[in-house]
């Protein structure tokens, strides 16, 4: 993380603060209104509920029955007011807090999917700073919003007392107001070393989450108590947590430390600056009266600078923090449009020329210098050995990664020069890793292409095609039974089911049947899971998507991949070798190598009689 550790400075801290106060007013501006109102009669109260307290006793000691009952009905006005404008402010704070994180999470999760490739996603760094943004979201555009009127809050307050204060004695106002310099400046450096602690535990909460999610992971699940694995990665989950809250505890002793120390160093000056005013008047210069109003206002004081000295300090935390949060929502651009062009229909074909890439400059180059064309309407084979960089080249085409160097052309137009939203668009893919949504079987489906999720005739149609009709048909509730057993669904009156790893590929493959008009099909290892008769059945059904049809399918399985138009072989990132399956076969290469051993395998059980 490029470390934020610092308070912002002043034109940072306004426009951080401008942006809170933005989103609080945004999300709720009757609150907003309603809480500026309150803020002034609190600040006010406790000058005019001395006052009025200040008129009984005065009204008391000269008999005076107006000052009497105007002390006790205006001091029993704000004793029945304060309640009530307390748990008002506590219900606008709690529904300003839910409208705010409404705001923040949309905001925050817009940004995270308007990141148009992936590496942001396998950047560690982003990942701390989306926690500690995702933290901040929640509260931070509350507090330093409140801490604004709470300031306001707390500056009429002091004001009015200051002036009751130095009307007795200047040098001791001045005394109050000093002390209060030390804890300004500890508790701005306490919030600094709390923002930092808060950016050093960011990473170990991060891990000790992964580990209390892998532990409730159904896919876990299994290994987990094969293996024993749970107390290994519950001791794991602990140290991490642990870590973390050493840091926090060390903070902890700090703050108690220092804060102590300065509630003495106020004691002290209260003792003296009281001291002054009971001299002052045993000495006939003052009555009992006004000494009540002073005893109140310094008390008042000194808890408004202190509460302004907190609000000023945890705003300094609560700003680095918030510093994250806008940083995280920069990505996304307003009105939301891409500045790139729309990619058009593919007319001639794409093209992959030197084509270099590595994920990051630490890394090992993945491809080294690929070159080849998919010319419009053909069908193009890639197969080599594990690693070779196949999926590698597929997330490029998607977009999701630029390549290092080299260019990847739409019909002669560099990719990264059109809006990847509109490319992807363009595309259908399974990928080797593909999604299982804990959804129904026809969501699991039509989210392949949202804008179809209600034409269960085309979702129905891409089930068919890829061999899943039938089965999804006699699920209990058809389309609409729940793939999950994790959910439940409060209509249906049977549980959810669970497919097996290679109906779930189908479903996969489903999805990307269901972009019957996309330009490009990519098929990246769509039958690895599949048992023998439906790999058959699915690659004569591919076999007729793909015709005419631009295509890219990956597949170890040669035999699937013969009547490509062009088959190419990858070896350690560089293309080996290309050409149809009976020029290959010719050439006696890489292909044909693997072709025969694969072939072998199955002609030797056959001689054998050895099960496969
Ligand atoms: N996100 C990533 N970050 C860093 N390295 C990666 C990433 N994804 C893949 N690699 C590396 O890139 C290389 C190529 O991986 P890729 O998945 O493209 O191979 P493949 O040919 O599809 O292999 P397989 O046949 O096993 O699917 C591997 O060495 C892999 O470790």
């Amino acid at each position: 993380m490029s470390r934020q550790s610092r308070i912002p400075d002043v034109r940072r801290a306004a426009a951080l603060i401008r942006r809170a106060f933005g989103i609080y007013v945004g999300a709720a501006p009757g609150a907003a209104v309603i809480s500026v109102v309150l803020m002034v009669e609190g600040g006010l109260a406790p000058v005019a509920a001395a006052w009025f307290i200040r008129a009984i006793v005065g009204g008391l000691t000269t008999h005076d029955s107006t000052e009497i009952v105007i002390g006790v009905a205006g001091f029993g006005a704000l004793g029945l007011l304060s309640p009530v404008v307390s748990h008002l402010s506590q219900y606008l704070q709690r529904e300003t807090d839910r409208r705010v994180v409404a705001r923040t999470q949309v905001e925050l999760f817009t940004a995270v999917s308007a990141h148009p490739g992936l590496a942001e996603l396998e950047d560690s760094t982003f990942h701390d700073r989306l926690r500690l943004a995702n933290e901040a979201s929640r509260y931070a555009p509350t507090q330093l919003s409140t801490m604004i009127i709470g300031v306001g809050q707390e500056l009429i307050t002091i004001s009015t007392f200051a002036v009751t204060l130095l009307l007795w004695s200047g040098p001791v106002a001045a005394l109050v107001f000093l002390a209060a310099a030390p804890t300004f400046v500890a508790q701005i450096r306490l919030a600094r070393l709390r923002g930092e602690m808060m950016e050093r535990t960011a990473p170990m909460l991060r891990r000790q989450a992964f580990y209390a999610a892998l532990l409730l992971d159904m896919r876990a699940a299994k290994e987990i108590r094969l293996f024993g694995l749970g107390a290994f990665f519950r001791t794991r989950m602990m140290r991490e947590l642990r870590a973390a809250q050493s840091g926090e505890r060390r903070q902890d002793r700090l703050a108690l430390w220092v804060d102590s120390s300065l509630a003495v160093l106020t004691g002290v000056v209260s003792l003296i600056a009281l001291a002054v005013f009971v001299r002052q008047v045993f000495d006939g210069r003052g009555t009992v009266a006004d000494l009540i109003v002073v005893i109140a206002a310094l008390s008042a004081v000194q808890m408004s600078v202190s509460g302004l000295v907190q609000q000023v300090a945890s705003a300094g935390e609560t700003l680095m923090m918030f510093a994250h949060y806008v940083e995280v929502t920069a990505v996304i651009r307003p009105g939301g449009a891409s500045p790139l062009p729309a990619a058009p229909p593919l007319r001639h074909g794409l093209e992959l020329d030197d084509v270099w890439f590595r994920y990051t400059p630490d890394h090992d180059w993945v491809l080294r210098g690929v070159t080849l064309r998919i010319p419009h309407g053909t069908s193009l084979a890639l197969v080599g050995d594990n690693g070779a960089g196949k999926s590698t080249l597929v997330k490029l085409i998607c977009g999701f990664y630029p390549p290092t160097r080299g260019v990847i052309r739409w019909d002669g137009v560099d990719i990264t020069g059109y809006d990847p939203a509109s490319l992807r668009a363009r595309l259908a893919a399974t990928f080797q890793d593909f999604m299982a949504y804990e959804f129904s079987a026809h969501d699991n489906i039509a989210v392949g292409d949202v804008g179809s999720a209600d034409d269960r005739d085309r979702v129905a149609r891409a089930a068919a095609n890829a061999g899943m009709d039938t089965v999804l048909r006699d699920l209990p509730r058809g389309y609409d039974t729940l793939l999950t057993r994790a959910f439940h669904d409060e209509t249906a009156d049977s549980a959810g089911v669970v497919l097996s790893g290679g109906q779930w590929q189908r479903l996969a493959l489903a999805r990307a049947c269901l972009r019957e008009r996309a330009d490009l099909l990519i098929l990246d290892e769509p039958s690895s899971g599949l048992d023998v008769e439906a790999e058959h059945e699915i690659h004569r059904g591919l076999t007729s998507l793909r015709r005419d049809r631009t295509s890219l399918l990956i597949s170890h399985r040669l035999n699937t991949v013969r009547d490509a138009d062009l088959i190419v072989v990858l070896q350690d990132g560089a293309v080996a070798e290309q050409g149809t399956h009976a020029a290959l076969m010719t050439a006696g290469g890489r292909y044909a190598q693997l072709f025969r051993l694969q072939a072998s395998g199955y002609d030797d059980a056959l001689v054998t009689g050895a099960t496969p």
